[in-house]
């Protein structure tokens, strides 16, 4: 298959400090690396890892807001809307820094019943995103998130992402295909997936219910990554999943589903 692998490195190596983890995939045999929150470490650093490493970093998220408070991304929050300006500039400010190509933009956590208003908030605060990452060659994504895990999570709809970036329509705007999330919030993924087509911006893997690595549970990773190919897809797939073990030990899963990476034969 002629996806790339992408190593989520806030995921893997737990065993590893952050910074260290740039190193270890490369030598597990990565050549990109993708992360949910690089903001603690300086760009400067950032940069010096990646280069040594001599990996692509190809994804980050937006800042969350207040962690303490219980934030998870401020996109769909309304009354939130100047902050939510500010974490994405932050967001930009490290994607142009890193050359990092794609800001998985956190949509946050909204009461159910104030579903229909945080819509207009998500899609005013995505036009502002896509705006800008239209004009700096940039890709968002926004990614539907299971509720078991995150409850009350604005986006956790396949069909409701698509709808979004119908209604946002900036060619900047994609879906980010997390294999995880769409099965536990739904599942029939091979028809839902080519429902929505080429909205897919970016693809990320895990077994369910686990979490573990995807040659684990109820998913068949591979026959699902087939059907994409054979639907067009031809982005990136990243390895988003909490190691049962060691990293390196579990990367059988990778040819186990037709893959391979580009520093391992
Ligand atoms: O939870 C996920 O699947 C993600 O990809 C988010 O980026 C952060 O948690
Ligand atoms: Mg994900």
């Amino acid at each position: 298959m002629p996806f790339r692998l992408t190593a989520n490195i806030s995921f893997l190596f737990p065993d590893l400090p952050f910074l260290d983890r740039f190193a270890a995939a490369a030598a597990a045999g990565f050549d990109a690396v993708e992360c949910h929150w690089p903001y603690e470490h300086p760009v400067e650093m950032l940069r010096v890892k990646l280069t040594e490493a001599g990996l692509d970093l190809t994804g980050i998220n937006t800042p969350r807001g207040n962690v303490d408070a219980g934030d998870f991304g401020l996109a769909a929050v309304p009354g939130r809307e100047e902050e939510f300006r500010e974490s994405f500039a932050k967001a930009v400010a490290y994607a142009e820094a890193l050359e990092c190509p794609m800001i998985h933009v956190m949509a946050g956590i909204v009461a159910a019943d104030r579903h229909e208003e945080a819509c207009y908030t998500y899609i005013e605060n995505l036009r502002h995103a896509a705006k800008i990452a239209e004009d700096k060659g940039l890709t968002i994504l926004i990614e539907p998130i299971n509720h078991r895990d995150a409850p009350d999570y604005f986006l956790s709809s396949l069909e409701e992402a698509d709808a979004i970036v119908a209604t946002v329509s900036s060619p900047a705007l994609k879906i980010l295909a997390d294999l995880y999330h769409l099965q536990i919030m739904g599942g029939d993924l091979v028809s839902r997936l080519a429902e929505v087509g080429d909205a897919i911006g970016h693809v990320q893997v895990a077994a369910v219910p686990s979490r573990a690595e995807p040659d684990d549970g109820e998913v068949n990773i591979g026959f699902v990554l087939k059907a994409l190919e054979a639907a067009g897809y031809d982005g990136l797939v990243g390895a988003e999943y909490r190691p049962r073990a060691g990293t390196v030990e579990g990367l059988g899963w990778i040819a186990a589903a037709g893959l391979s990476l580009p520093g391992r034969g």
